[in-house]
């Protein structure tokens, strides 16, 4: 059974709104669900919904108008608040059509009214809504005596439904102070982490996952739902808060380090230093004062440059390597023997070369990697061609990524990014990026997003901001467009998403 956290679910309703399916839409289904589950249990038809401010309470208010068209059915709904103390326009637009509905409403400042409208004690059976994914920290009051109160009736041996999460579980399974005891659970679209634990087990009663509505998309694509759940500078933040970055790169080539670390910088990191070999090093560092560049030894990347390495690796986040190295048998040794003294690496390009089976090995539990191969790539990764169709494509990154323990981003038309456990697909993008240098400005970007997030989320986010970034620049350059205009448009998508 899939289950998922209160973050993702989160994500997936905003990444619903990107898609053009709105909140209202979903709330509707919502509450429909919650009124054919109330129908389907015997009962009087006096109903209580006890409603919260949130689109918990948004849930109720439009299950409590679609019973209250059903003859037989008396409905009432108590506001823990005012009307205009309700979060969220939808939930707000329903509350305010309960008027045109036969539905008694009652809004409560504080919790004495609660016990004294007597509403608790006259219902047969009652509909907790107080919240559910969205609960935070200790709980308040009127939600406190509310709570008390189902519960009170509920050993009165009334039946209660929990919309969604029975209220004051913690959604993701975290300890929580009480709760609502409910016969029956009525979660949405998926099982939610915090309803399987034993403790939860005693309060959600029977569960019924519900479907709503939800598009495929929102939930398998890559979405600016997903870039929320990216940590958020904070205000407080000082140097090196939003991550230092070390890319390793250039030889054969110097655009390519320097390209990464200027989409590491564009993507937030606070610092980026470039450890190229001393032959480019001042062509990289002619190309941006932004870039901190420091010379290895030679005119490639080679063993020797682990005199300088080490301590390089341990001031800084994440290393990201590979890009303009080059295959020189001493170059992909050199990067196996850089390997063991990174704790975050991004491997790119020429870097994937000096990988096998072997290295993984050696490597997993010390080193989180992300590998950011392209289908040629993959395919000398894995030692077989890269399958075909799409979907045997996507198997193999899954088998991969779990295979050797690393976060896979598979770049092509439709990336695919797992951990083995997880996959995503990203669809932003254009043909314009076939142009070269795209690839080290994933790479840079990626390593930013890694310096201050899990693997997973930032490989998934970086393809999604590489190639809405790429998208914003085909607009402006169309196919002309070159990785520079990409980079150029990496604050744009980072602002837009409010995670800068
Ligand atoms: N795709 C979906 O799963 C859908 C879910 N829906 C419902 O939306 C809620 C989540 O709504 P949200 O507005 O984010 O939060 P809640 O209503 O759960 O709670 C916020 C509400 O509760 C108050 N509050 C929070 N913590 C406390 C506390 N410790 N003490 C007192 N009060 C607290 C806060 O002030 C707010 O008023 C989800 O569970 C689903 O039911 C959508 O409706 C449909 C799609
Ligand atoms: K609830």
């Amino acid at each position: 059974m899939k289950y998922i956290s209160s973050l993702r679910m989160k994500a997936i309703d905003t990444n619903c709104s990107y898609l053009g399916l709105f909140p209202l839409q979903l709330m509707e289904n919502a509450g429909a669900a919650i009124a054919q589950s109330i129908k389907e249990k015997p009962g009087s038809g006096k109903v209580l919904f006890v409603a919260g401010r949130g689109n918990n309470g948004g849930d109720a208010f439009v299950a409590a108008r679609h019973l209250a068209g059903i003859p037989g059915y008396n409905v009432r709904v108590v506001l823990l608040g005012k009307d205009r103390d309700i979060g969220t326009e939808e939930a707000f637009h329903n509350f305010s059509l309960l008027r045109f509905s036969r539905v008694q409403t009652l809004e409560i400042r504080d919790s004495s009214q609660l016990a004294a409208c007597g509403w608790f004690s006259e219902a047969d059976m009652l509909v907790d809504a107080i919240f559910g994914t969205g609960i935070r920290g200790n709980i308040k009051e009127p939600e406190s005596t509310a709570i008390d109160l189902i519960n009170r009736e509920r050993k009165a041996g009334k039946p209660v439904i929990a919309v969604d999460i029975p209220s004051g579980l913690d959604p993701d399974g975290r300890g929580f102070e009480k709760a609502v005891y409910a016969d029956l659970t009525v979660t949405f679209h998926r099982m939610k982490t915090g309803l399987l634990n034993e403790q939860a087990k005693e309060h959600t009663g029977k569960i019924k996952v519900v479907e709503i509505g939800v598009c495929a998309d929102a939930e398998q694509y890559v979405g600016p739902g997903d870039l929320q759940i990216l940590q958020k500078r904070k205000p407080e933040a000082h140097k090196g808060n939003a991550g230092r970055v070390l890319i390793i790169g250039g030889g054969p080539y110097s655009g390519a380090p320097a390209l990464a670390a200027l989409a590491a910088l564009r993507a937030g990191a606070d610092l980026v230093t470039v450890a190229v070999p001393e032959s480019i090093a001042g062509i990289v560092a002619s190309y941006s004062p932004d870039l901190i560049v420091r010379k290895l030894s030679s005119s490639v990347l080679c063993p020797e440059d682990l005199a300088i390495l080490p301590d390089l690796i341990n001031s800084h986040d994440v290393v990201v390597m590979g890009m303009g190295l080059g295959r020189a048998a001493e170059t992909l040794e050199a990067v196996r023997n850089v390997l063991p003294f990174c704790r975050k690496v991004v491997l790119d390009a020429d870097a994937l070369s000096a990988l096998s089976g072997p290295l993984f090995e050696t490597l997993a539990g010390n080193c989180e990697i992300i590998v950011t191969p392209h289908s040629g790539e993959f395919a000398r990764l894995r030692g077989m061609e890269t399958p075909g169709t799409f979907e045997a494509r996507e198997k193999a990154v899954r088998e991969f990524s779990e295979e050797k323990g690393v976060v896979t981003l598979l770049k092509g038309k439709i990336d695919i990014i797992s951990d083995g456990k997880q996959t995503l697909l990203n669809r932003t993008g254009n043909p314009g990026m076939t142009v070269g240098g795209t690839g080290d400005v994933l790479a840079g970007l990626t390593g930013s997003l890694f310096s201050r997030n899990p693997a997973f989320l930032a490989a998934a986010c970086a393809a999604y901001i590489n190639g809405a970034a790429g998208d914003l620049a085909f607009e402006k350059e169309g196919n002309a467009l070159l990785a520079t205009d990409v980079i150029k448009k990496i604050s744009e998508i980072i602002k837009e998403a409010e995670i800068g």
